[in-house]
This record gives C-alpha cells, structure tokens and sequence, in this order.
C-alpha cells in the first residue's frame, strides 16, 4: 500500500507539473473543467503518469476495501447503469439547466417522474461524478453530467450502453446454457436478451432509431480520450498515399474519413456502409463546419463488405473497428473482397484492437480491452484478437497476403491500444 501510494505522489507532481508548465487546468470538479484531461499531443511522460495514477488508485481502491468488500462495490456496477438509463430516458440530463440549478420538486413535474425516487436516482449517481446537489433539493450539473447533455454522442453513448449492453451482457449464462459451442452471428448474447433471431446489425437497420444511436455512440467512442482518431490520422503515413483513393468500408457516417481528409487535403475518400447508415452520411458530413469545403472529396456509397467490391481502383482500403465485429469466417470473407479489388500497390489497411497477454499492461487500461473483447462475443459471437490471431485469419485469406508492417500508435500512452496493420499483396 505504501509502495503505491508513494508512486501515486510522485505520478501527481509529474503530472501536475506539466500541466502547469504548458498551461491546461489541473482535474478538478468543477462545472467548467475540460473534458479530456490530457491533449493527445501532451508529452509521453506526462501520458504515462496519468495512466499510472489511474492504475494506482484503483489498485489502491481494491487493496483498501479487501475480499470483504468486494461484492457489495460490485452492486454499484449495475445500480450506476441502471441509474443511468432512468435518468436517459426521463430526460433529466436535458431538463436540468447547464447554468444554476432547478428544485428537485419543479424538476420532477418537468419530467412526469416521482420527485422520492428522482431524489434516490440523482444522489445515487451524484457518487459516481454526476450531478451536484447545489444548493441543498437543488440539482445542478457537475462537469460530467454537462456533456451528456451537450454532446449528443455521448448521451447516444449512455442510452445504447445502458438499453442494451447491459442487458445483452446479463444474457450471457443463457446463451451459453442453450447454445453451447456456437459461433453462428444469430446465437449470441444479444439475440437472447432481444429475443430475436436477426444478426445485431439488421436487427439494428430494422429500428431508424437505434441505427441513429449506434451512429452516435461511435462518434461519442471516437472522441473520448484513448480511443480518439488522432491514432487513426496520426498513426501511419497517409501524406505517402499522395492524391490517393480511400475507401472507408464500414466507415459509418463518415467521421474517420473527415479527420482524414482535414488532415491530408490531397486524399479523397468514398465512405461505404449499409444503405441506412450510408444515407445518413451526407447530412453529417453538411453538419460540419468545413463540410461543404470537405464534401467534393468525401462521398458515400451503399455497400455490404460481403459483396464484391465495387470500387476497385483505390489505393486504400481502410477496415477501422471492423473485424473486430465478425467471427473468423467472416472476417475471412470480408477480406477476401477486398482482397479481389486491388490494384497493384494497393493496401488495406486494419485498425483493430490486438490483445496483450493478461496481466502485461495496467489493469485500468486492460479492462477497457476486455470489455470490448466480451462486448464482441455477446453480440457477434466474435472476439479481439491476438496477434497470432489476426496471422491466422491473413493466412486463410490468400497464402499471398503479407502484413507490410504492423504499427502502435503513441505506444504506452493511448488508453486503449489499437494497431493499425497494413496488409499488402505480396505479388503486386
Ligand atoms: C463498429 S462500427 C465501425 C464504424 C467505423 N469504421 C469507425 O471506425 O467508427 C461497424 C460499422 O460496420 C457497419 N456494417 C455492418 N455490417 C456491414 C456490412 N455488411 N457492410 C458494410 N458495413 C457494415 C455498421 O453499420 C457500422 O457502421
């Protein structure tokens, strides 16, 4: 213990530190506080403090609160979730004012919801960062719960977490007990949770309003610190692909391909998806304040990556958080046409989450990992992935495929790890 507690001290200073020297405010509760404590461009010092403080303190937290503790910390998990759908659904994010305070009595009439168990919800959740109760029976919002009602990917995020991951992850033991050695994309978690027996994607298209959600909560996961496209843009040398073609299979709404094309004004891009997310694509991308400026080199196209490629002259083809979603046949084939469609020189690039071995990176940053991995299997019956994984599936691909060069972006200081892999045809 007071090994930790003496690192943690000296993580702080550096942290603080540097936070001084180059100007940015120190973490604080306060309403006004940044959202991202450290800029992805901070020192890799600085970086690494912080993701050790972040270890320490729950290591700290874990060793402190000992064996008997432990399950009655496990119940704040759920009841935080729970908390945090009633609060998404009722609206209370939106209906409390971003500046002063509003009585829990008023904000209750507001959103047609029982001020007793407003008031339960609200200081339950008051532990966990969100909301203030300032002054006393007043709610206001604390810097946290602000941005779930500023941002609206970040609210999306919330609602699509806690209407249905959560649920899904609950479903696990019955998955299991019905379909034990399954890797069909229709026996997982989600379709029992759902009771249905439509893969999560169509299941998602069939419903404007969750695909909508699914959309946000993709753009709320890229902008939060670790996970953001800085390591997409920053992260391989785009400025070699000179007036190259891109195209962004999977690419959602679009939001990987504008940082992309922000940042290198010679690339074009051609975002493809299925039809209902691509549809949803140029109003996003006119939503930008440099969209019209960006829109000659950005289009976008209805696409299944299942089916043969129709863009076959691009120098760029660029899988990100894709087949992660997809179980090894599949990503087999997602690759193979993609594989069909090059040209010589062409590449795919995969930028995907490769798994450490247990216990060899920080358990605060090897959690984040592990959620996704279990998040892939309950919904897609899929996983993350190993290197000698990933190798695997390149093999079953095509004997001709080689990895070119496998690369961490900002290593040792993004909160999540992810690799971009660049594969290239070895005989073109
Ligand atoms: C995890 S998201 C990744 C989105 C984006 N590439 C990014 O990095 O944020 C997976 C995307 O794959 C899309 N998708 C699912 N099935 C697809 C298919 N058969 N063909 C094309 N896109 C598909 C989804 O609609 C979703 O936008």
């Amino acid at each position: 213990m007071e090994d930790l507690s003496q690192t943690l001290e000296k993580d702080v200073k550096i942290l603080t530190e540097y936070l001084q020297s180059t100007g940015h405010p120190l973490p604080s509760f306060d309403r006004q506080t940044p959202t991202v404590v450290l800029p992805e461009n901070a020192s890799s010092d600085a970086h690494s403090a912080r993701e050790r403080i972040l270890d320490h303190c729950l290591r700290l937290f874990q060793l402190v609160a000992g064996p008997s503790e432990y399950l009655a910390n496990l119940q704040t998990g759920y009841h935080y979730l729970s908390c945090l759908r009633w609060l998404c659904h009722f609206r209370i994010f939106h209906l409390v004012p971003l500046q002063g305070s509003i009585s829990y009595a008023d904000l209750a009439i507001l959103a047609h919801v029982p001020e007793g168990a407003l008031k339960s919800i609200a200081r339950m959740s008051m532990t966990n960062g969100l909301f203030v109760e300032k002054p006393p029976q007043h709610l206001a919002h604390s810097a946290t719960s602000a941005v779930l009602q500023t941002n609206s990917g970040f609210h999306d995020w919330a609602v699509f977490n806690s209407e249905i991951s959560a649920p899904t992850a609950l479903s696990m033991v019955d998955v299991h007990d019905k379909w034990q050695d399954s890797l069909d994309a229709t026996h997982t978690a989600y379709n029992v949770a759902f009771d249905t027996d439509t893969p999560f994607f169509k299941h998602l298209s069939q419903q404007p309003e969750r695909h909508r959600q699914f959309a946000g909560y993709m753009r709320a996961v890229t902008s939060s610190q670790g996970t953001g496209l800085k390591q997409l843009v920053d992260g391989w040398d785009w400025a070699a692909v000179g007036n190259g073609l891109v195209v962004d299979a999977g690419g959602s709404t679009g939001h990987a391909s504008i940082a992309l094309a922000r940042k290198y004004p010679r690339l074009s891009f051609i975002v493809e998806d299925l039809p209902e997310v691509a549809a949803g694509g140029p109003a996003y991308l006119a939503s930008q304040d440099d969209g019209q400026e960006l829109s000659p080199r950005i289009s976008y196209k209805a696409h299944s990556f299942f089916d043969p490629q129709p863009v076959n002259d691009a120098d760029v083809y660029l899988l990100r958080m894709i087949l992660h979603d997809w179980a090894f046949d599949d990503s087999v084939r997602i690759l193979i046409r993609l594989v069909e469609a090059l040209k010589p020189g062409a590449r795919i690039i995969i930028m995907d989450t490769v798994l450490p071995n247990p216990g060899s990176i920080p358990a605060s940053k090897e959690r984040l990992l592990r959620v996704r991995d279990l998040t892939m299997m309950q919904v897609f019956n899929s996983q993350e992935r190993h290197l000698e994984e990933w190798l695997e599936i390149f093999a079953k691909v095509d004997q001709r495929l080689k990895v070119q060069k496998i690369e961490q972006p900002c290593r040792g200081r993004s909160f999540i790890s992810r690799v971009g892999c660049g594969v290239i045809r070895e005989d073109l």
